[in-house]
């Protein structure tokens, strides 16, 4: 990141924050990348020339993102940067690699996010105060004036917040158990500390249980994204025939994971639905059940049908974790995911890696009681399997084509909202039997604001879906993001592998998008 466009971004956030920043205190973090600690400097300079009181930093600027939500809001604070992993400047809620959390610690909502970018095109002056960098490796304070630094533990508010949501004393007799080990791949990036500190200092696990848990400037050499693809050394581990029980990895800055049993792949669509499913029995924090769940229109509908049947409030929102904010603020929402790795709860209001980690293993404990040692472990695959006998399986898969020309991505959205355009309920379209077909929109049940353009989808009667997004995220070119999805009740049926299971709809959907002819492209880069 070239300092100078860090620095007006966050002078034109400030600017954007006025009069609302002064005499306030700002958390900050950063994930391990080489620019964390230079960029923390640029930042402490920037808030004691604004006006702030205080700026709390995580030692080394090692602070994963939901940690630095849990920081804001243990410590009341006013809002907090986070330096993210990002590979993907300007997405949805995160420009320049930097996430604002807004007061409660969640995404900054819209309506900052635009008048921050308003600001962006008006900065005239930097307003950084002459004071000398602070030294990041030792925790405590420096004080200079009126204005101070404290450079705290980055672990012990996320800790202490995990601490009031999950039973440790659980956790750690069942990760004591000889017939069960797992791995955590933090992959070279944030969460390593974490992680060490946690699942092995707090809860028992051996140091071995941690892969990669340094955090490196350049994520040695890998991209620390938690899918099949890039969480390939995980992946080997948990595909061998001798493996441990549990897997999961987290990303660069820690707010997004996956989870693994023995050869078995927990789609996230599926992972929240069954933290959901499973959250009062299993997790003190939901004891009193849920207020509500939430996922994106493109994640999978079977959280829907845990909604249902706990007869709890149920929310589809456009993709993009700041509409889930408006909602857990609300008091509407306990637990929210999203098909894109990310899932977490109105403990933080963030997505939360180790949040996800922690939940799977209370599962597995609850699922476990009753099992004695050495008796058949009830495995990641058995309480999937379990759930889909109960609801059904909601087959999902999401193609991603990377880096297309935006003008040949174009073309496509242009073509299969022409096709939208011509369709209307009852159409065939191969075997399938068109229900509704649109662009979708949303209303913020909060604040009345709407999100138009959100997806192109296709929802046939047997409520499978087919549908099309281009990414925020994606770094160069346009990404097409081709989203599948089929529900099945048949028991004979559940245990397919999705790919297959979903072979007949894939068809259908490259033939109505054209998305070949357009892109040029024989096959997806990534297959989730
Ligand atoms: O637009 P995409 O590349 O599909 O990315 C979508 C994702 O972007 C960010 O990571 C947001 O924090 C997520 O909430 C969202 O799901």
């Amino acid at each position: 990141m070239q300092p100078n466009y860090l620095a007006n971004w966050v002078q034109s956030l400030f600017n954007a924050l006025g009069d609302e920043v002064k005499g306030k205190s700002l958390g900050l973090g950063g994930d391990g990348r080489y620019y964390g600690k230079e960029a923390a400097q640029i930042i402490i300079k920037l808030a004691a020339g604004n006006g702030f009181k205080k700026v709390v930093v995580g030692q080394d600027a090692l602070m994963a993102t939901p940690a630095a939500s849990a920081l804001i809001r243990r410590r009341h604070l006013y809002g907090g940067l986070i330096m993210s992993a990002s590979h993907n400047p300007g997405g949805p809620e995160n420009d320049f690699g930097i996430k604002f959390n807004y007061t409660a610690g969640e995404p900054a909502p819209e309506r900052i996010t635009d008048k921050i970018f308003g600001e962006t095109s008006k900065v005239a002056t930097l307003n950084m105060a002459d004071i000398p960098d602070v030294d990041l490796s030792k925790v405590g304070v420096t004080k200079f004036g009126e204005f101070e630094v404290e450079v705290v533990d980055p672990v012990a508010d996320y800790l202490a917040q995990l601490k009031e949501v999950f039973d440790f004393a659980l956790l750690k007799k069942f990760l004591s158990r000889k017939d069960f080990s797992m791995v955590f791949d933090a992959m070279h990036a944030v969460t390593g500390p974490y992680a060490k500190r946690i699942l092995v200092e707090e809860l028992g696990a051996p140091a071995s249980a941690v892969l990669n848990g340094v955090p490196s400037p350049d994520f040695n050499g890998g991209h620390p994204d938690p899918n099949l693809t890039y969480a390939e050394e995980l992946v080997k581990i948990m595909w061998a025939d001798k493996a441990p029980a549990f897997g999961a990895a987290s990303d660069g800055d820690g707010d997004r994971n996956m989870i693994l049993g023995h050869k078995f792949f927990v789609n996230p669509s599926d992972s929240v639905a069954l933290i959901a499913a499973n959250a009062q029995a299993c997790i003190p924090y939901f004891k009193s059940g849920l207020k509500g769940v939430a996922r994106s229109m493109p994640t999978s509908g079977a959280l829907d049908r845990v909604a249902e049947a706990l007869k709890v409030p149920f929310f589809e929102t456009p993709t993009g974790w700041k509409f889930f904010g408006n909602l857990m603020d609300a008091g509407k929402c306990s637990v929210c995911g999203e098909e894109s790795f990310g899932t977490g709860g109105d403990h933080i209001r963030e997505k939360d890696g180790m949040f996800a980690v922690l939940a799977w293993l209370s599962i597995l404990a609850f699922h476990n009681k009753d099992v004695p040692e050495g008796g058949k472990l009830v495995t990641v695959a058995d309480v999937c399997t379990q759930h889909w006998k109960k609801y059904g399986r909601n087959f999902f898969s999401r193609y991603d084509y990377e880096e297309c020309s935006s003008a040949d991505a174009d073309k496509m959205v242009a073509h299969v909202r022409d096709v939208i355009a011509k369709s209307k309920p009852g159409d065939k379209i191969g075997e399938f039997t068109l229900a509704t077909a649109d662009d979708f929109e949303y209303t913020d049940p909060i604040d009345g604001s709407k999100a138009s353009k959100q997806g192109l989808r296709f929802v046939f009667t047997d409520g499978s879906r087919i549908i099309f997004r281009l990414s925020g995220t994606g770094s160069s070119g346009a990404t097409i993001r081709m989203y599948i999805e089929q529900y099945t009740a048949d028991p004979a049926k559940l245990m397919l592998d999705a790919q297959v299971a979903l072979g007949p709809i894939i068809k259908v959907a490259l033939e109505l998008s054209q998305l070949q002819k357009f892109t040029g492209r024989e096959r997806p880069t990534v297959i989730t």
